[in-house]
C-alpha cells in the first residue's frame, strides 16, 4: 500500500541591505547589484500529497488573496508538475504571517518552498541549479529565496553569488498600511534622482569581516528615491527606528517596509513597542537567519 505523504515548511521572508540600480535591459527588466538577507519572519506552508489526477488545491489564511493561478505558490506547484510529470495531486494550506507586497519577498518565499518541497516529497532529486531555473521563470527573487542567508544577486536578481554570514542581529521590521507593487517600484525609477548608491565593495569587505556597525552605516536602496517620494511615512518610519535606538534603519526592497537593526533584543523590543504607540504601521521582531 502507498501511503500518501505530509510535509511541513517553512518560508523565510528577506531584506535588502543594498539595492542598486545599474541599467534598464532590452527584456524590460533591470539589471540589479543587491545584497540579500533571510530574517525569520515566515509563512508555514502543510503540503499534502493526494491521490493520482486530484490536481493543486490551495487554501490560504488570508481573504482575498487568490488561491488559484495567481498565487506564486499555485504556480509554482503547476510548473514543477509540468516540467517533471508529476500525476499525483498536491494540497497546500498556507499560513501567511509575512505581510503581503511588502518588499520582503512574501510571495516568493513561498514560491520557494514549494519547489522545495515538490523536489523532497516526489522523491525528484533536482539540484539547486534546476530548482533555481524552474524558479527564475516565475519571479526574480525566487532563487534567493531557494538559497537565502547572505547572497549578493546580480543580473535580474537571479544570479547568486554566497557572501561570508551577516553577524546575527536583530530586525525590527515597520510595514505601514499601503501595499506597494515591484512593477510600479521599477517603472518609475529615475536615476537623477538618486543622492546616494550603495557601495557594494565595502560592504562585502564589513561582511568578510563581521563587521555590523560598518555594515549598519552602508546599508543603502536606490528604490527609496522612488517609494518615499510617493509615501512620505516611510521616512518618519525610518527617522524613528534611529531616534529609538537602532544602529542602521532602510526600506527593504520596492517598500514599503522598513527595518531597523539592534546587536540585542532589549533595544529591539524598545523601539518595537515605541513604534507600535507612535504609528499605524504593522510592527515585527525578528532575527537574521542563515541560509541552506
Ligand atoms: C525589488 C525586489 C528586491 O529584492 O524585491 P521586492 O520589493 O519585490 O520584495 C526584487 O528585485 C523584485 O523581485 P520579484 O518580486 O521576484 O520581481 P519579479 O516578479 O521578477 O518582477 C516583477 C516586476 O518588477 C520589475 N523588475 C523586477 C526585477 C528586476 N530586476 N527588474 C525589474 O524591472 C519588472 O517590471 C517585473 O515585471
Ligand atoms: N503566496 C503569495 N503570498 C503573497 N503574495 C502573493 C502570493 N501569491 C501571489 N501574490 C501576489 O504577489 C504580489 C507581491 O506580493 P509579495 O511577494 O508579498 O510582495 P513583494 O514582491 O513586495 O515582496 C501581491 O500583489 C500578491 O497579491
Amino acid at each position: 500500500m502507498n501511503v500518501l505523504k505530509t510535509l511541513k515548511v517553512d518560508a523565510y521572508a528577506k531584506i535588502n541591505l543594498t539595492l542598486d540600480i545599474l541599467s534598464k535591459r532590452p527584456d524590460g527588466y533591470h539589471e540589479v547589484s543587491m545584497v540579500m538577507q533571510s530574517i525569520g519572519l515566515c509563512d508555514r506552508i502543510k503540503f499534502s500529497e493526494e491521490p493520482k489526477g486530484s490536481g493543486i488545491t490551495l487554501v490560504t489564511n488570508v481573504p482575498g488573496l487568490p488561491c488559484g493561478e495567481r498565487n506564486l505558490a499555485y504556480r509554482a506547484a503547476k510548473l514543477m508538475m509540468d516540467t517533471y510529470h508529476i500525476e499525483q495531486g498536491i494540497h497546500m494550506n498556507l499560513t501567511k504571517r509575512i505581510p503581503i507586497a511588502a518588499g520582503l519577498a512574501g510571495g516568493s518565499s513561498n514560491a520557494a518552498a514549494v519547489i522545495l518541497a515538490m523536489n523532497e516529497m516526489f522523491c525528484l532529486e533536482l539540484s539547486r541549479e534546476e530548482l533555481c531555473s524552474v524558479g527564475e521563470k516565475i519571479g526574480s527573487d525566487i532563487p534567493f529565496c531557494l538559497c537565502g542567508g547572505t547572497m549578493l544577486a546580480e543580473g535580474r536578481g537571479e544570479k547568486l553569488t554566497r557572501l561570508p554570514s551577516m553577524p546575527q542581529c536583530y530586525v525590527i521590521l515597520a510595514k505601514p498600511p499601503v501595499k506597494v507593487s515591484t512593477a510600479w517600484a521599477y517603472q518609475n525609477y529615475q536615476k537623477e534622482q538618486v543622492k546616494e548608491h550603495p557601495k557594494t565593495d565595502e560592504i562585502l569587505s564589513c561582511l568578510a569581516e563581521k563587521n555590523l556597525v560598518g555594515i549598519g552605516k552602508l546599508l543603502c536602496n536606490v528604490l527609496e528615491s522612488v517609494t518615499i517620494n510617493r509615501y512620505k511615512e516611510i521616512d518618519m518610519l525610518k527617522k524613528l527606528m534611529l531616534k529609538h535606538g537602532a544602529m542602521a534603519s532602510l526600506m527593504s526592497g520596492s517598500g514599503p517596509t522598513v527595518f531597523g537593526l539592534t546587536e540585542d533584543a532589549k533595544t529591539a523590543e524598545h523601539i518595537a513597542e515605541q513604534l507600535r504607540k507612535l504609528t499605524n504601521a504593522r510592527i515585527f521582531v525578528t532575527k537574521t537567519v542563515c541560509g541552506n
